[in-house]
């Protein structure tokens, strides 16, 4: 059934918030356990989100035995049946494109759907490909499936990248786990998420030093077995409801969160005016108004996150002054822009850049969310907005956020997910929401 969330704003908040695990770490771990041949994978602190559905899908489709309960899987990858993961299930999330690297180290061959581009995007794959194919693979685009092979093993190599992405330095590390000789990442991305997942790695047997920084060395070994992790908590959620709690002009603990994974969303917010203490089990985030305008750009770990763009920019609009917020990483993540100005919010885009007037009254609408963190900072505007703010297209916030709306709400927020009423059309068993909702692209 289709939902939609409603906000009354002008609460404040009040409590503690308990994190979940982190969706951008969780993805590529359950991806690199299809690389234990023998052994069980205990995954602890997986959180309950679609995205997670969907690779545990990706996963069983390989014939691959998964069990998720109560926050864990567990997963048994000694046997696989097919190395083929299909576009039903890549086309819901492009993060299904991790399971190439394994299935292509461990199997000496894949063929997986070809993810495409999404809302905030066109995001290339090729310099994942760039890797497997200086490792040896050969590489073939057909029907839309990429077809990778390779007579034998994978052979260790020195893969340079052209730009320090995520998802390529995920998909060469656990490609080089399983390769004959010495694998060297350079231009690696340093995510915290890249190191959650060297540590799952190395538990697995693997021997990965460097993650974390620019150069990552791989030294493949004969085969890997499963083991037990938990996975990091979710520093983007983490940085959603530190927002949550100034934007609201509130005091929030903020229970898991890792001030090492948030240094700049931290030093952003404190440069605002917010006041935020770290201890060694969470974050308490509180304002003394009013806030300053800042300026923020968005880059590679360890900058300012793009996945924190528009929750800041939600921040932005009840600060005193202009800001700019300029998106280096995506080219299109400025979509959350115009459903902000339907809530009156004052804003200009111009190239990678946003001019952002702070102050204006914010106001209740309808509104959509285009992808994840546009959906969650439409939440947060709803917070300080006057009146109602209905919110749909919240599959994308599904993917990213468990119980948010509840969680709010157990913080003192006015906000409730209700079923979208449908109207029927003169034809036959057809019926429409009443709401537009955005095709499902992750
Ligand atoms: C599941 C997951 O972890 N998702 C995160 C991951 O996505 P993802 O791993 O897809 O993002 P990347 O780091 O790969 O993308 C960063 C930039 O590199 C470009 N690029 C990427 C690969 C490639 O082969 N060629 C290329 O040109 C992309 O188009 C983009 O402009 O990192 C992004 C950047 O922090 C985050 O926003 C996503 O939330
Ligand atoms: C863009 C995101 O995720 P994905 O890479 O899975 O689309 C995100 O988490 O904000």
């Amino acid at each position: 059934m289709m939902n939609k969330i409603i906000v009354r704003g002008g609460k404040r908040l009040s409590g503690r918030v308990k994190l979940h695990g982190a969706k951008n770490a969780v993805l590529p771990i359950i991806a690199a356990s299809i690389l234990g041949s023998e052994g069980e994978s205990v995954i602890h602190d997986a959180p309950p989100l679609d995205d997670v559905h969907v690779i545990n899908k990706v996963l069983e489709s390989l014939g691959i035995e998964v069990e998720y309960t109560n926050e864990t899987i567990r997963v048994n990858a000694s046997r696989i049946n097919t190395c083929e993961a299909s576009y039903e299930l890549v086309r819901k999330m492009r993060a299904s494109f991790l399971v190439m690297g394994p299935l292509l180290t461990r199997m000496g061959q894949a063929r997986i759907s070809l993810p495409g581009g999404c809302a905030i995007g066109t995001r290339p794959i090729d310099q994942h490909l760039k890797g497997f194919e200086a490792m040896g693979a050969e590489i073939e685009l057909g029907q839309g499936y990429i077809e990778a092979r390779v007579s034998g093993r994978l052979k260790g190599a020195k893969v340079y990248l052209d730009v320090a992405s995520v998802g390529a330095t995920e998909n060469i590390m656990m490609a080089a786990t399983l390769a004959d000789g010495t694998t060297l990442i350079e231009n690696a991305a340093k995510e915290p998420e890249i190191v959650d997942l060297a540590n799952y790695l190395n538990a697995m047997g693997a021997k990965i030093r460097g993650a974390g920084t620019g150069i990552i060395r791989v030294d493949g070994v004969d085969r890997l077995k499963g083991a037990v992790h938990t996975v990091i908590p979710d520093r983007i959620e983490a940085g959603t409801y530190m927002i949550a709690a100034a934007i609201t002009n509130s005091d929030l603990y903020i229970e898991g969160a890792i001030g090492d994974h948030l240094r700049p969303v931290i030093s952003k917010m404190q440069e605002m005016g917010v006041q935020i203490m770290e201890d060694e089990n969470g974050i308490r985030v509180y304002t003394d108004r009013p806030l300053r305008a800042v300026d923020v750009k968005t880059l590679p770990y360890p900058g300012f996150p793009t996945d924190m763009q528009s929750q800041m920019m939600a921040l932005l609009l009840t600060a005193d002054g202009t800001s700019l917020v300029t998106e280096t990483i995506f080219e299109n993540r400025f979509m959350h822009v115009e459903e902000m100005v339907r809530m009156n919010a004052q804003i200009k885009v111009e190239g990678r850049t946003a001019v952002i007037s702070g102050g204006a009254r914010l106001k209740g609408a309808k509104v959509c969310a285009t992808d994840l963190r546009a959906g969650a900072a439409l939440i947060l505007t709803a917070l300080v907005a006057e009146g109602e703010t209905e919110i749909t297209g919240l599959h994308h916030i599904d993917r990213g956020y468990v119980d948010i709306a509840e969680k709010l709400s157990r913080l003192g927020a006015d906000i409730k997910r209700v079923p979208i009423e449908v109207v029927e059309t003169e034809a036959v068993g057809e019926s429409i929401p009443l709401f537009a909702v955005q095709p499902s692209m992750a």
